[in-house]
Order: structure tokens, then C-alpha cells, then sequence
């Protein structure tokens, strides 16, 4: 739909919409949302469409639609605020699906435009209420469903998805959806969120995206026994059998899509590890839990040491615990500690690095009998540790270390109680950081209030879902950031689709995240301002997609994307590439229909 175009001068690139061609005709068009345009369709295209007489007559502006629909919304607005949080915020979600199954143009572009407003409905948190009710709230389906049930059909079932080009995948098999835990084929709603991130800050085409549940059953009791439930009623597949699944699936997809990228999202620990290792290689995917908060919260974790006024290089002296051992928390640390070995040019390792990892059992250490492998390089030597013991709990480790940072990935809400945070008053740091990361709201380890009352107002915080800046009633506010990995994963896929890397590496996952980490300015993140705002999420991800491309041409994993080879890509400055990926981003609007047979 979209065409590169190159000015004579080659080193400017713009998108400009070209017609777009349809194989189909009258009513089966205002039932596709890729085409449907409502009443915007003008007269010509009614014609050329066999649509006269199938709308009623006059034909209505992009703009007056746009706010016809913003005038609805608005409207539910006024006509809910008695009503419970839930209830509303279920409401804004339907009005905003229905838009979304009707006319994707129209849907879009309100979110790209209120990205602020609506990325909390159709992301989290209420993303998260979503799936929880999914079987009750289904009216049409979304993306793609492998279950258990299609082995020995994948191959020939992807054929059954109507878009000949697809890039970007977004996969669960929903067994820890958020923080909200196994939840089968209800966690399909994740995908489908990111996957509207995707569109909304780095202009994947919605045509050329693909949600997929995988459901190999469900070890949630309730849901088994709800008449509505609508997945697999079978216990989880586990071990080879599962990973067949998957293999299979991933087979499936990459012979009929090669280049597709497949982000896993929401995997239970131990398989977001294990398909991390065992599909790294051989097709382009990343996991996000892993890697992409991983990216974020290392961004977030250098702005805390820039806000305290000190030099980068300080990170080495920074104490970190991290209450959290799963995908995610393991994934931060991991990267962390690349970090430090890098500055510190080898000499610091996970072993002897200040970061303290805490579990639902409390300090790890190497006494810990059963650790999971993936924990073990950041299991402390008790010998190492004055006055604390294996299964330290967390105010006990906060009391003792006075950490700088204390990051939360635990899905535990209010695990970071009044008692850890004012224990945070005595850290050592001049700017203590607390990173509840949990999603969504309610699993949060502590809320922004909580966080600036008990632990002092010259805290920096940061959290997973949104909370509203803080009043400190001194005329100055508390400022909230959004740590959450929806500020790098959109530039990490659209980075790879454009470089054409047929892998993610390391080397192109840092990059994003040092990306990140510098986009905000001294003063901002003095401030305690460490990403950027929501707002600007296109420029960001224009930014990271940059970053992203630039380290797979130094790699020499880029090989080019369409018309752009390898050669021009190496070629372009900083500035050029940022505006090649700007210039490649979908930008909603109506485009010219032509018939084609
Ligand atoms: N802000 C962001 O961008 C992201 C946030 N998350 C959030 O992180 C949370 C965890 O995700 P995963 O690591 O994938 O989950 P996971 O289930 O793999 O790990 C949870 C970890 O928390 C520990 N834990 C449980 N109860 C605890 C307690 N009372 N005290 C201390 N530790 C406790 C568990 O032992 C486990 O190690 C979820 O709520 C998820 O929404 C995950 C990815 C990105
Ligand atoms: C943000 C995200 O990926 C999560 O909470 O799992
Ligand atoms: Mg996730």
C-alpha cells in the first residue's frame, strides 16, 4: 500500500500512499476493517466497488468520522463516571474494539493520535482485565489459534491467514499472562495489544501483522470448569510433547512467511528460556519479557545513575535488588551485568557484581537447593554477605544492603510495603529508585503514592503500568515514569524487518536499549524524568529502529529490506537512517481502491 520513494538527491526517504488493490466487491468490502471506510468511501470508489446504494448517500470526511468517534467516546465518558473502574474501563475497551473490527484505518489513527489516553485501555492495564473476561467479552476473533488439537496441520492451517505478507508475530501460549498467571487461550488479548503497539509506535502495517494463541491447554482449574471458557479443556502439554507444538508452529509460519519476526510474549519461565535458546539461531525472534525489559529497565537504570548527577561509568558501584526471579527479573540482571563486565573491561561478573536477587523465598543464594539454572550465576556466596542468610527476606536485604535501586518484578502487588520503602529512605544513593514494574495496576509492587510518602520525596519511580504524577503538596510533583518494554520491542521488530537480519543479536538488542538510555536530556532525567513520554512513542521507536539497524550493519547480520540493499544501508549517516525508518512507518489514511480480480 505504501511505496518507498528515493529523491534524486538519495539521501531523503518519504512514504506516500499508493492505490491500494482489493479482490473483492461491494458488501464483502464493508466487512473487511483492512478496507472498510464507512461513509468515507467517495462516489467514484462506490461505483468502482459496487457500493452505490449500500451506504446511505452522503459521503463523510476522514476528519468528521474521526470526530464523530472521539464525540462517542467522549460521550461514554460522561455517561459512565458513576460507575465502578472496572466497568468503565471495560466499556472504553469495547467501544474502541468495535472501531477496531469495523474500519482499521479510522481505529489507528484515533490511537496514534491519543496514544496516551488509549494505550492503557487496549495495553495494560486493562488489556489485562480483557483476558481475564475474554470468554464472556468474545464477539469475533482476532489473529490465529494453534491448538494441541491442529499437530500435523500447521503447515497447511497458516495458508488459512488472508494476508499474503506478514512481518511482525506476536505469540503466548498464555501461561503467565502480566502478572495475572496462567489464563490458556484467554491471553490471546496480549498479542493483540502489543501487536496494536507495534502499529501505533513503529507503523507495521496492520495487514502485515499476525496475534497467535498457542493452546496447549490450560492448568487454570476455574477456567477448565467455565462453561465459557473457550480453549483447549485439557491440562498444559509439558515437555517434548509441547515443544512439538511450538516447532511445529514456528516451522509453519517461517515456510510460508521466511523473513516473519516472532516476538513470545507472556511464556511461563521456563519455557520463555528455553524456546529463547532453542529458536535464537534458527529464526528471527526475540522474547520480550526477557530481552525487551530487559533494554528498558537497563535505560532506566543508567538514567537513575545520571539522575543522582554522577558519571555512567558509576553503574559499577551501583547496589540493585531486584525482587523478581523469573523471565523478566533474570533477563534484566543478565543484561546488567553485560553492562558491568563491558565498563569494567571483564573484570566484573555476575559473582561479584552489587546486584542481590530476591524470590518468593527470599534471597538466593548458592545454599538455595533446586535453584533454577537460569538463576545461578546471581546466586550470592553467603560467606560474601555480612548479616544476611539464604531466604533473607526483602526488608532484611533492603535494611542491610541500603541498595540505590530496588526493582520489582515479582507480579506481586504491595510486596514493596510501607516498612521496605521507608526502609529505602537509609539507601546510600542521594536519588533512591524504586522500579515497581509488576503489571498490570493492581500487581504492582507499590503505587506512586505509596512510593513518594514512605520513601521521600527525592525518590525517581518508575512503574510497569501507568499511575499519575504524584502532588508532593509543596508545589512540586512527583514524577511517574512508565518503565515497560512497549519503549523498545516496536523499534527492536521494526529495526529487524528493515535491517533484514535474519537473527536478533545481542549486539543489536544493546544498542536499543543505549538508544533509550540516552534519548532523555541531563535535565530531564535530573528531574527524575528517565524515559521519554508516551506521547512521542513514533519518535523513540524511530530512534531504537535506528539504533537497531545501525548494529546489524556493523554485525553484518543486515541484509537489506526490499528495495533498500545491504550497501545503501551501510551507507546511510545516523540521521539517514532514522529517516528511512521513519519514512517506512504505516501511517493511517485513507488510500485510493482499486479492483483487481
Ligand atoms: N514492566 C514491564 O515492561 C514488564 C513487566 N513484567 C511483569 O513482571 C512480572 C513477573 O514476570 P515474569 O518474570 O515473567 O514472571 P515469573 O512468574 O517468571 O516470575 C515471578 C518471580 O517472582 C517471584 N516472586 C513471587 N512472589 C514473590 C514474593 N512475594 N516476593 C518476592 N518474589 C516473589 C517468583 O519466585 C518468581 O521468581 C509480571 O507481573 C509481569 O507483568 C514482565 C515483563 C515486562
Ligand atoms: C509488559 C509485559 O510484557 C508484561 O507485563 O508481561
Ligand atoms: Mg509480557
Amino acid at each position: 500500500m505504501w511505496k518507498l520513494v528515493r529523491f534524486a538527491a538519495p539521501r531523503f526517504y518519504t512514504a506516500i500512499p499508493g492505490p491500494c488493490k482489493v479482490h473483492k466487491r461491494g458488501t464483502d468490502i464493508l466487512h473487511d476493517p483492512w478496507f472498510n471506510k464507512d461513509t468515507g468511501f467517495p462516489l467514484s470508489e462506490r461505483d468502482r466497488l459496487g457500493l452505490r446504494g449500500l451506504l446511505p448517500p452522503r459521503v463523510i470526511s476522514f476528519e468528521h468520522q474521526y470526530d464523530r468517534f472521539m464525540n462517542s467516546y467522549r460521550s461514554l465518558e460522561k455517561n459512565t463516571c458513576s460507575q465502578s473502574d472496572k466497568f468503565v474501563s471495560l466499556s472504553k475497551w469495547r467501544i474502541l474494539n468495535r472501531l477496531h473490527d469495523r474500519n482499521e484505518t479510522l481505529y489507528y489513527r484515533v490511537l496514534i493520535d491519543n496514544i496516551k489516553e488509549f494505550a492503557p485501555i487496549i495495553y495494560t492495564p486493562t488489556v489485562g482485565l480483557v483476558c481475564e473476561n475474554y470468554s464472556g467479552l468474545f464477539r469475533r476473533p482476532r489473529g490465529m489459534y494453534f491448538s494441541a488439537k491442529d499437530k500435523g496441520e500447521m503447515n497447511s492451517m497458516i495458508y488459512n491467514w488472508p494476508s499474503d505478507q506478514v512481518d511482525m508475530i506476536v505469540l503466548t501460549d498464555g501461561s503467565r499472562i502480566l502478572g495475572l498467571g496462567d489464563l490458556g487461550v484467554q491471553g490471546i488479548g496480549i498479542p493483540i495489544g502489543k501487536l496494536d503497539m507495534y502499529v501505533a509506535a513503529a507503523g507495521i502495517n496492520p495487514r502485515k501483522i499476525l496475534p497467535v494463541m498457542l493452546d496447549v491447554g490450560t492448568n487454570n482449574q476455574k477456567l477448565l470448569e467455565d462453561p465459557l471458557y473457550l480453549g483447549v479443556r485439557q491440562p498444559r502439554l509439558e515437555g517434548e510433547e509441547y515443544l512439538s507444538i511450538v516447532d511445529e508452529f514456528m516451522e509453519a509460519v517461517h515456510a510460508r512467511w521466511p523473513k516473519a519476526i516472532v516476538q513470545f510474549e507472556d511464556f511461563q519461565m521456563k519455557w520463555a528460556f528455553e524456546t529463547l535458546k532453542r529458536y535464537r539461531e534458527r529464526f528471527c525472534m526475540f522474547n520480550d519479557d526477557i530481552q525487551g525489559t530487559a533494554g528498558v529497565a537497563l535505560a532506566g537504570l543508567l538514567g537513575t545513575v545520571r539522575s543522582q548527577g554522577r558519571p555512567l561509568s558509576d553503574f559499577l558501584k551501583q547496589k540493585i535488588v531486584v525482587v523478581g526471579a523469573g523471565s523478566a527479573g533474570l533477563g534484566v540482571l543478565n543484561m546488567a551485568v553485560q553492562a558491568v563486565s563491558r565498563m569494567s573491561g571483564g573484570s566484573r561478573t555476575a559473582a561479584n557484581s552489587q546486584f542481590f536477587l530476591i524470590d518468593k523465598d527470599g534471597l538466593v543464594t548458592t545454599e538455595r537447593s533446586n535453584l533454577d539454572p537460569a538463576a545461578v550465576p546471581f546466586a550470592k556466596n553467603p560467606r560474601d554477605l555480612e548479616g544476611l542468610s539464604e531466604g533473607a527476606s526483602i526488608i532484611k536485604v533492603v535494611k542491610k544492603v541500603k541498595p540505590h535501586v530496588l526493582l520489582g518484578l515479582s507480579g506481586v502487588g504491595g510486596v514493596f510495603n510501607a516498612e521496605v520503602l521507608k526502609a529505602m529512605r537509609e539507601s546510600v544513593s542521594t536519588k533512591p529508585a524504586i522500579f515497581a514494574m509488576s503489571n498490570p495496576t493492581m500487581n504492582a509492587e507499590c503505587t506512586a503514592i505509596e512510593a513518594f510518602s514512605h520513601a521521600g520525596e527525592n525518590i525517581v519511580f518508575a512503574s510497569g503500568s501507568p499511575f499519575e504524577n504524584v502532588d508532593l503538596g509543596n508545589g512540586e510533583i512527583g514524577h511517574v515514569n512508565q518503565a515497560n518494554n512497549m519503549y523498545l520491542f516496536p523499534g527492536i521488530g521494526l529495526g529487524t524487518l528493515l535491517s533484514g537480519a535474519p537473527h536478533i543479536t545481542d549486539e543489536m538488542l544493546r544498542a536499543a536499549a543505549e538508544r533509550l538510555a540516552s534519548y532523555m536530556t541531563d535535565g530531564d532525567v535530573q528531574k527524575g524524568i528517565l524515559y521519554p513520554s508516551i506521547d512521542c512513542i513514533r519518535k523513540v521507536t524511530a530512534e531504537v529502529g535506528a539504533a537497531v539497524v545501525r548494529a546489524a550493519v556493523a554485525e553484518k547480520q543486515a541484509e537489506g529490506h526490499g528495495d533498500v540493499g545491504l550497501k545503501e544501508l551501510a551507507n546511510m549517516s545516523k540521521e539517514d537512517t532514522v529517516e528511512y525508518v521513519r519514512g517506512n512507518m504505516w501511517y493511517p489514511e485513507y488510500c485510493p481502491l482499486v479492483h483487481e480480480k
